[in-house]
Parts: C-alpha cells; structure tokens; sequence
C-alpha cells in the first residue's frame, strides 16, 4: 500500500480509510452527475465514431491500443477539459508510467520501472498544479470535475479540498478508469466474435440512428447491457481484492482475526458453477435473471464498489453500439489458453484451502494463517506476472476489415 500511496498520492481515494476515506467518496461520487455522464458518454461517442472510421484504412488495428486512448482522452476531458493531441500523449505516456510502476518491485532506484513511475507522478502533479494556478486567474467556465472540486472550496458550510487532495484524487480517476475499461472492451470484442451475439445485436440496435448515444438511450438496451455484464464477469479484470479484519469475526463458520487480510477472490466466484452455470460459456441471458448477492463482483461491493461503475458501463455500451452498428467487423483474435488455465488453477487452490480449514483448533488456524501468508506472497506474484501476460494476450485482439 506504502507504494501505492507514493504513486498515487497519500491522499487518493485508494489509500485513504475510515472517516477520511467516507469524505472523499461523497465528495467524488457527487462528480458523477447525469450532465457530466451525458456529455462524457457524447465525447466518447465521438471519438469512438472517429476511431472506427479511421479502421476503415487500415488492415488491422489493436482494439486495446484504441479503446486506451479513447478512454483516456474521455476521461481526461471529464475530468480537465484536456483536449490538446500533444498535452494528451505527453499525459498519456506518464499515466502509463504510473500504472505499470503499481505492479512493479518497489524499488526506488534509478532505472527501475518503480522509479520511472515516481518521476511520472512529478511531472503529473507538476502538470495538474499548473492548471489548478491557470483556473484561479482565470474568469472562464469549464465544464469538468476539476471546475467542480474548485468551486466547492468557495462554498461556506464546506470543508475546503487542499490541492493535493485535487491532484491525488484526479490522478487516481484516470489510472482506475483507463486501463479497466479499455481492457474490459477489448475482452468483450473477443467475446463477441467467438460468440457471434454481434448477429444478434444488429437488430436490437437498428433503431438509434446517427445520433450521439445519452444514459436515457443506453438504459433502454437491455440485451447491450447483459452482454456488457457478462463480458465483465469472465474477464474479471479486477480478480481479487484484498480487505482486512476491523475486529475478529466468523464468516461461513472461519474465525477471523482483526488484522487479517482477507482476499475476496472474485474471479473463483465469478466462475462458480454454483453461481454460474456453464461459467466458461458466454451466456449474456444469464442476467435474465436475477442474481444470488454478492455473486457478480466486476465492480467490487460495499463501502468501496467502484465509483465510475455507471460510466464504464456506458463506455463499453457505446463502443458496442457502434462496433455493431456501423462497423462490419471479423475479429482477428489469438488468444491461448493461458488465462483459463490460471483462472481454474486459482479455483482448485482456494478450494483446496477451505477443506483444509475444518478444524478450527488454534494451531489449525495458525498454520492456515502461515499458509495463507505464502500462498498470497505467490499470488501477488503470480498476479503480477499473469497481468502482464493478460495485458499481452490482449493486445492480440486485432479487428480486421471487411471488404
Ligand atoms: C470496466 C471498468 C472498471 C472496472 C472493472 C472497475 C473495477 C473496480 C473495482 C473492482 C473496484 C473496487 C476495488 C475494491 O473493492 O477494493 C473499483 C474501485 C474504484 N473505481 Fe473502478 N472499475 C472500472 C472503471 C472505473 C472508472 C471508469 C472509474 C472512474 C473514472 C473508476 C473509479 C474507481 C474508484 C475511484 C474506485 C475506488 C472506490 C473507493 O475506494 O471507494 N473505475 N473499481
């Protein structure tokens, strides 16, 4: 976490707790307004219809290099109104710095990707603080969260934003909205041509026309949002994420102890047969109906779900809308098996833990506690190695044209 907080900043959102962290999440969840959503949503129409059309002169295009930089440029615009080509990449290029930093050794010694990402972070905050300066002198509107943020500190009756407070917490908005959602479009587009829905999806999606998609659009595709949803549940881009024990407790009849960490395994739910039946089938009729609790866990659950849920969700339906819509395409994926192989493996593993687990005797607990602490040393580690090889993979789903 300590290098995370040297990344992002101690005062991200993703780094802040109790009390602290309950301010900040009111504070960025009211950004997501339905304004904002709808012109975000509009901006990324637009860039996505840019993107495809440019597909048209080219012999193969890496959906994930695209998806990334329209996300980003969305987000970016959302977030600052930052619509310069050349500030973009320069941002781009040090936001990708930053991010693979996160899953690198913590080593802060020059050469390392650690510390590359340190120096990315500088030149970030050097940037964002020359903007926060820029808006203060000036009397123009900008329509975006950093606007907003600003004008709440004018406001009595609230407790003012320091800079740092602004800066962290926009840095962390681009890093935990990038790469998600444009991965989450680059599985779904694998997806979907392995499965043909996109047959399907050209009927529902007839009726809209030119025009730029809206929430109120978008909430009336149903079937868009089940296989957006079920997409999200097999990539589970975020897999696991870890909490620790405020106080002892029992949960399913395992004592756990304050203090512990406990890893929410949400690709091993995601893929359960219990759940899920058929879970290596893309099945976006699933969703038809409704789910057990807590089973579908693409956004996290509880004090710390995924605050941009609504607007990845849109992204991904906007870029489906057009990949079906005005875009004939044939998906030219290699993808191995590696993924599944890895996913199962991490099943049979945590199954095997819970049998082990029956006894509740102090030193059963004690040696599952010692080995739960080496299994997830080898998870961070396998974790780190498996997105690498995620990210690769993924780079292979390339759209082709069609004469
Ligand atoms: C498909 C895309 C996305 C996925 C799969 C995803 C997934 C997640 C998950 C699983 C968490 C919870 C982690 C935990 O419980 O510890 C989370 C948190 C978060 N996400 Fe997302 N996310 C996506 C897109 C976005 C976008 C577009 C934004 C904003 C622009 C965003 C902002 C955040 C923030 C700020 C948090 C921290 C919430 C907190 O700590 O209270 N995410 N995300």
């Amino acid at each position: 976490m300590r290098s995370i907080a040297e990344l992002l900043g101690d005062q991200s959102i993703l780094c802040l707790s109790y009390q602290n962290h309950k301010f900040m999440r009111g504070i960025i969840s009211n950004l997501f307004t339905s304004n904002s959503m709808d012109s975000a949503i509009k901006n990324f129409d637009e860039l996505v219809i840019r993107t495809m059309a440019e597909w048209q002169q080219k012999e193969t295009a890496v959906v994930l290099n695209d998806a990334m930089k329209i996300t980003f440029n969305a987000i970016c615009k959302m977030l600052i109104s930052l619509d310069q080509e050349e500030e973009l990449e320069a941002l781009q290029k040090d936001v990708s710095e930053i991010s693979e930093a996160m899953v690198a050794f913590p080593l802060k010694w020059p050469g390392t990707r650690f510390f590359r990402g340190i120096k990315a972070r500088e030149r970030v905050m050097k940037a964002l603080r020359r903007k926060i300066d820029m808006r203060r002198r000036s009397s123009d509107y900008y329509e975006d969260f950093l606007q907003s943020l600003l004008a709440r500190n004018d406001m009595q009756n609230e407790e003012p934003l320091s800079d740092r407070q602004i800066e962290d917490n926009i840095l962390t908005l681009i890093i935990a909205g990038q790469i998600t959602t444009a991965s989450a479009i680059a599985w779904m587009v694998k997806y979907l041509d392995e499965n043909q829905q996109a047959k399907q999806l050209e009927l529902q999606f007839k009726f809209t026309g030119n025009a730029y998609l809206k929430l109120e659009t978008l909430s009336e595709m149903s079937y868009a949002s089940k296989i957006v949803k079920e997409s999200l549940r097999m990539a589970t881009i975020v897999s696991w994420f870890p909490r620790v024990a405020l106080r002892d407790c029992q949960i399913e009849g395992f004592h756990i102890k304050k203090g512990w960490i406990v890893n929410v395994d949400a690709r091993s739910i995601h893929y359960d047969p219990m759940l899920y039946a058929d879970p290596f089938e893309f099945n976006p009729s699933r969703f038809d109906v409704e789910l057990k609790a807590c089973s579908f866990l693409a956004f996290g659950t509880g004090g710390r779900t995924c605050l941009g849920i609504n607007l990845a969700k849109a992204f991904m339906m906007v870029f489906l809308h057009r990949l079906v819509t005005t875009y004939r395409s044939s998906v030219d994926y290699h993808i191995s098996i590696g993924i599944r192989a890895w996913s199962s493996r991490g099943m049979a593993e945590s199954n095997r833990h819970a049998s082990i687990d029956e006894d509740h005797s102090l030193e059963a607990l004690w040696t599952a506690h010692s080995g739960l602490a080496r299994q997830f040393a080898g998870f961070v580690l396998e974790f780190r190695q498996s997105s690498v090889e995620m990210r690769q993979e993924i780079q292979l789903v390339k759209i082709g044209s069609v004469p």
